[in-house]
């Protein structure tokens, strides 16, 4: 960098930093002097009235001094984080019919000056668009009044730490990559970290789309999925702030330890948490109260366990799309006679026919059909109640009416209606029905049927909805998240990351399920180094996936001779991770019992974390970990133990193996036993 710049850079600092304390200094006089309001009205309350309209109207003002000062604190402590580093990029910019070229300071939220002119603009704003899309030249973006014109003639990126300026870059000499390179070589933080001054291109139209009702993104492992569908979140709520709030969105997670690894990116951004789901606590909700269902981790636990039983088999069955299509023609044509009353109905002398209750009966087809016998219940009541029943009191309470009415049911349950699925499609091999553990595979196609018969109240509160890893669930959990999730959403994964092989794996299998429907990919892999991804690649032959130019040491492989050997190398490799700066260290295995067996083992000599499925944090330092549970996260280094040709065989066992090789960011080391490495991984 040139000194002139950073001269000049540093004197605008200065001065932007002024500001900053000025505005601090100002919105902690507002908090003072509302609170003293605050208290002389409680003071005046307790002791000087005992007039109701007047406490009334007192109390009203202490509600409304008390928004005041939630949002004078929130207001601070956007302050308080722009003091840290009040922007990180600029650009100059003249407008198509001006003459002046104008500065625009880019930052994490918006700073105006007194007379409300705007000093750093949120990287959300329509104008910081530019910044993400344009090098210099012609440039444009979409504000309200439609699109605006100019050319950018100047563009320059920061890296502000602790109110100092580490480095001010013009960035017409590609820096983009540079800043991005260092952004990517440090070491992993407590959790998920903000990327607004670094977000590529191609992440940022996803960011910004507006357009998708359904946006599908695949992208490779370390792509930013993930990061980018938390920064939509947050530009979605900044854009639509007088209409969406975060209590408003809702996302599901593959479970809690990936929840608390993103849970602090919403809040450095300045916004709420939102909701965070998984399909196992939507089921919860959903099941009857009597059923106990198996978890969407045990399900893939035993597909990776037990990849030839009769229960992976099952599970292979009911992933699949030709099943789901089953389900729903089935119900269609369940439906076409599902009611069938074969008698008319007396009340005295009043005659309610059969054909009258069928044609109403089938006017509410729209309903679940209990909720279609209660319409049906009213109709013959209003009849009864004005016909010669009424005189002579022959009409019968609506419960008992519902009664009879259901009595020409085909079908007196979800559950029955489930389980007469298997006879239609000859499959009554491929259902174990058991209420006490029901499978997995059933827990969605059974609400599919519980949505059909007894309706299930949609979750129209929640105006978007983000699915994470995508790839892990089947074309029945879309169809009723469709069903009971109206509103727009963001789903994304990838498709070489598959738990369960036999789920959705392409755009076409989506485009089945979601009709208005946008599909991206990302190829790019940020997490990893050059040297990781390269070695990652063999794993995925026929899969498009690019590496950074941040290069790292080769992934090395290392064979053991026994049991106590591959103690000694793990003892040797955690002892070198602890003297030198990474923070996170993972030892994925493939299976529960090697990782038991691993922390029984290493922890005598270490501090160790071992996730499990009921594990609620992500902890810094040295974890042992399934690739089931390590989906998602990331380490500085990774250690594969086990790596042999009796643990590793198949083609899905090559998509495990991808997994946990993108787990790491700079450090790789794949352990097996001595002449028994798999031959899934080219030992060069
Ligand atoms: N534009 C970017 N600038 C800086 N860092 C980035 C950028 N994009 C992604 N990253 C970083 O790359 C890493 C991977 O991101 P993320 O976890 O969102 O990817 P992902 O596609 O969800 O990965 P996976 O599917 O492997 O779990 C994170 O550390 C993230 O901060």
């Amino acid at each position: 960098m040139t000194s002139d710049i950073f001269q000049e850079e540093n004197i605008r600092l200065k001065e932007m930093i002024r500001h900053l304390e000025e505005e601090k200094d100002y919105i902690n006089r507002k908090i003072k002097k509302d609170d003293e309001d605050y208290h002389d009205l409680k003071h005046y309350l307790s002791e000087f009235t005992a007039d109701p309209m007047e406490m009334y109207q007192n109390y009203r003002s202490m509600t409304n001094i008390d928004k005041t000062i939630d949002f004078y604190y929130s207001q601070l402590n956007k302050v308080k984080k722009l003091l840290e580093s009040p922007y990180f990029g600029r650009i100059d910019f003249r407008f198509e019919d001006g003459d002046e070229i104008e500065e625009f300071y880019i930052g994490k939220f918006n700073l105006a000056d007194r007379d409300n002119d705007i000093l750093i603009y949120d990287w959300r704003a329509p104008i910081s668009s530019m910044y993400y899309e344009y090098e210099l030249g012609q440039a444009a973006y979409e504000a309200q009044v439609g699109m605006i014109h100019g050319e950018i003639s100047r563009k320059r990126q920061y890296k502000i730490k602790d109110q100092q300026l580490q480095y001010a870059l013009e960035s017409s000499m590609t820096i983009q990559d540079d800043v991005l390179q260092r952004e990517l070589s440090t070491t992993s933080d407590d959790r998920m970290k903000t990327i607004i001054s670094t977000i590529q291109k191609e992440q940022n139209k996803i960011v910004r789309n507006e357009s998708a009702h359904t946006l599908v993104i695949q992208g490779v492992a370390g792509s930013g999925k993930s990061a980018i569908a938390l920064h939509r979140i947050a530009y979605l709520l900044y854009k639509h702030k007088e209409k969406l709030s975060s209590d408003q969105i809702t996302i599901i997670s593959p479970n809690k330890i990936f929840a608390d690894f993103i849970a602090n990116v919403l809040p450095e951004l300045g916004e709420d948490p939102v909701r965070e789901q998984t399909f196992d606590d939507i089921a919860t909700a959903l099941l009857p109260k009597n059923i106990k269902a198996e978890s969407l981790y045990e399900q893939t636990k035993r597909i990776i366990e037990e990849p030839h039983s009769n229960y992976t088999l099952r599970v292979k069955l009911k992933s699949s799309l030709a099943y789901f299509k089953q389900l729903s023609n089935y119900i269609k044509n369940i439906d076409s006679n599902i009611f069938q009353p074969d008698e008319n109905m007396h009340f005295g002398d009043t005659i309610i026919t059969k054909e009258y209750l069928l044609s109403r009966f089938q006017s509410y087809n729209n309903l679940p059909v209990k909720q279609r016998l209660d319409e049906l219940s009213n109709d013959v009541l209003d009849i009864l109640k004005k016909s010669k029943a009424a005189e002579i009191k022959k009409i019968p309470s609506k419960i008992d009416l519902r009664k009879r009415l259901s009595s020409y049911l085909k079908f007196s349950d979800a559950q029955s209606i489930y389980i007469h699925f298997f006879n239609v499609i000859n499959h009554a091999e491929a259902l174990n029905w058991n209420k006490e553990r029901l499978e997995y595979q059933d827990v969605f196609p059974y609400i599919y049927c519980i949505y059909y018969f007894e309706g299930i109240e949609s979750f129209d509160l929640v105006k978007h909805l983000v699915i994470d890893e995508m790839q892990d669930y089947s074309p029945v959990h879309y169809a009723v998240i469709n069903k009971i999730f109206r509103c727009k959403k963001t789903i994304l994964g990838d498709f070489g990351q598959m738990l369960n092989p036999f789920s959705l794996n392409s755009d076409q299998s989506f485009s089945n399920i979601f009709d208005r429907m946008e599909f991206v990919e990302l190829n790019k892999s940020y997490r990893s180094s050059y040297e990781i991804i390269a070695f990652a690649k063999q794993f995925m032959p026929d899969y498009s996936i690019e590496a950074i130019d941040r290069h790292g040491e080769k992934p090395e492989i290392i064979s053991y001779t026994n049991q106590h050997s591959l103690i000694d190398e793990l003892r040797r490799l955690i002892g070198q991770f602890q003297n030198n700066s990474f923070n996170r260290l993972g030892i994925i295995c493939k299976s529960e019992a090697q990782v038991n067996q691993l922390y029984d083992e290493l922890k005598q000599f270490f501090t160790l974390n071992k996730l499990s499925d009921t594990s609620e944090t992500f902890e810094q330092g040295i974890t042992v970990t399934t690739i089931q549970l390590a989906k998602g996260l990331e380490f500085d280094e990774v250690l594969i133990p086990f790596a042999n040709a009796d643990v590793y065989k198949s083609k899905f066992d090559k998509g495990l193996l991808y997994i946990a090789a993108t787990r790491a960011m700079h450090k790789l080391t794949v352990l097996h036993k001595k002449s028994e490495l798999t031959p899934l991984i080219k030992n060069e």
